[in-house]
């Protein structure tokens, strides 16, 4: 990957629109991103599986991600009401409390309380062992996207992780349709489509979703720990606006309430977003304003550029919470993607956000963390934004919120 000071040199002096090795087209312009990111998703639709190469299925009427988009985007927002948020707080603060007083690695126990959290709004009323899958595909996913370990045993033992998360997703779908229980939870929301796409693809869908809620959800909470950390008068003051509410409050999410707490996590997402560049391939020629991405090919959008470019924001390196005060707020010209570009953009943002929100409160009204100065913890850089030798204990506070 370039380093951003060159990314944004390159930018200067050949325009927004880069030719980059190898049929790929880098777009940092924040509109002409959206507009190729759009012309390239329109004609997207469920992937054939394994029964449609081998020609089994009766009848291939494709379904457009549009069309799934739009079912996960309207069951994230139910997700999102305060009875689930309820829930989704009590699984984390157990989670947390499970391991406080000893010393752990404050990234990874950031990512899992997250993570782990998020499983029952994947697939409620799971058993034991189907919810040990499920952690297994999630084990897989930490191993590859913050670890980074791509050992051949590693991949052995999370392929095997894998197939076992998707025999249990497929168990559970089967379940679902034969008994008709009805459950509040994304798999819900995606089975009236068995009909018309088959359970392999219902239960690749419910993959998308599962990996969608294994990796930047717990990536960018350890930002807001590592935050909090840094910058110790806003872990106060997310303090003074969190522990005023009752949790039911809290779970209404009454944003008025927590001017502060909304503009950390704003900045925490705009200095580290969950994912620096994509590189996504052209399903088809693109051909949009002049630009052109050949079938085969691949164009570059990066939301970690767009908050970091000079045009967009003032001091843009500078972690400036004020910056989103109504008196300062500058015209970034959607610039501010955090969750993606809007055709493609997060399905779980809705909950996303009510979860970022639950966890800062966690991590302040109910937690307090010691975090270890040696060796200092940094912030890595490589792809996505990562606090690395961030360790410390979490000990519940003793005035912890009924
Ligand atoms: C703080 C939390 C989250 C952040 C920062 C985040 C960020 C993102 C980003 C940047 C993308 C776009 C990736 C791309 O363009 O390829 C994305 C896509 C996605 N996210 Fe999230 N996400 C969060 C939470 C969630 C949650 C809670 C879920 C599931 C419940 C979820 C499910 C997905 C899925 C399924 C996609 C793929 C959408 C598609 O391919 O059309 N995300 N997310």
């Amino acid at each position: 990957m370039i380093s951003i000071d060159h990314l944004l040199e390159r930018v200067r002096q050949e325009g927004p629109v880069l030719d980059f090795q190898g049929d790929v087209v880098g777009i940092f312009d924040p509109v002409l991103a959206v507009k190729v990111d759009k012309a390239n998703t329109d004609r997207l639709t469920v992937p054939d599986s394994l029964i449609d190469f081998l020609g089994l299925r009766k009848s291939r009427d494709p379904l457009a991600w549009s069309v799934v988009r739009t079912v996960l985007i309207e069951q994230s927002g139910r997700l999102s009401q305060p009875e689930h948020l309820r829930g989704l707080y009590s699984r984390m603060q157990a989670f947390l409390a499970q391991r406080a007083g000893s010393v752990r690695n404050l990234s990874e126990l950031s990512w899992w309380t997250i993570s782990q959290s998020l499983l029952p709004m994947l697939i409620d009323g799971l058993d034991e062992a189907d919810t040990d899958a499920l952690i297994g595909e999630q084990k897989a996913r930490y191993n590859g996207i913050v670890l980074q370990n791509f050992s051949p045993w590693q991949r052995i033992v999370d392929f095997g992780r894998s197939r076992r998360a998707a025999r249990a997703v497929s168990r559970q779908i089967r379940q679902r349709l034969r008994d008709g229980d009805r459950r509040e939870d994304f798999l819900q929301s995606l089975l009236p489509l068995a009909e018309r796409i088959g359970t392999d693809r219902v239960a690749y869908l419910v993959s998308v979703v599962l990996a969608g809620m294994s990796g930047l959800p717990g990536i960018t909470a350890a930002s807001l720990a590592y935050a909090m950390y840094r910058f110790p008068e806003w872990r106060e003051r997310i303090r003074a606006e969190t522990a005023a509410l009752s949790l039911d409050a809290l779970c209404a999410l009454p944003m008025r309430e927590l001017p502060c707490t909304a503009r950390f996590i704003k900045e925490t997402i705009r200095v580290w977003p969950g994912l620096f560049a994509l590189r996504r391939p052209a399903f088809h020629d693109i051909e949009v304003d002049g630009i052109r991405v050949k079938k085969d090919g691949a164009y570059e959008i990066s939301s970690y550029y767009q908050h970091h470019c000079p045009h967009y924001w003032d001091a843009p390196d500078v972690f400036d919470p004020d910056r989103w005060l109504a008196s300062r707020r500058q015209s970034n010209k959607g610039a501010f993607v955090p969750f993606g570009f809007s055709s493609r953009a997060c399905i779980g943002s809705s909950v996303g956000h009510a979860q970022l929100v639950l966890f800062c409160a966690l991590l302040t009204r109910d937690f307090d963390i010691q975090v270890q100065e040696q060796p200092k913890p940094w912030m890595q850089l490589e792809g996505f934004a990562i606090p690395v030798d961030f360790t410390g204990i979490v000990t519940p506070r003793g005035a912890a919120a009924a």
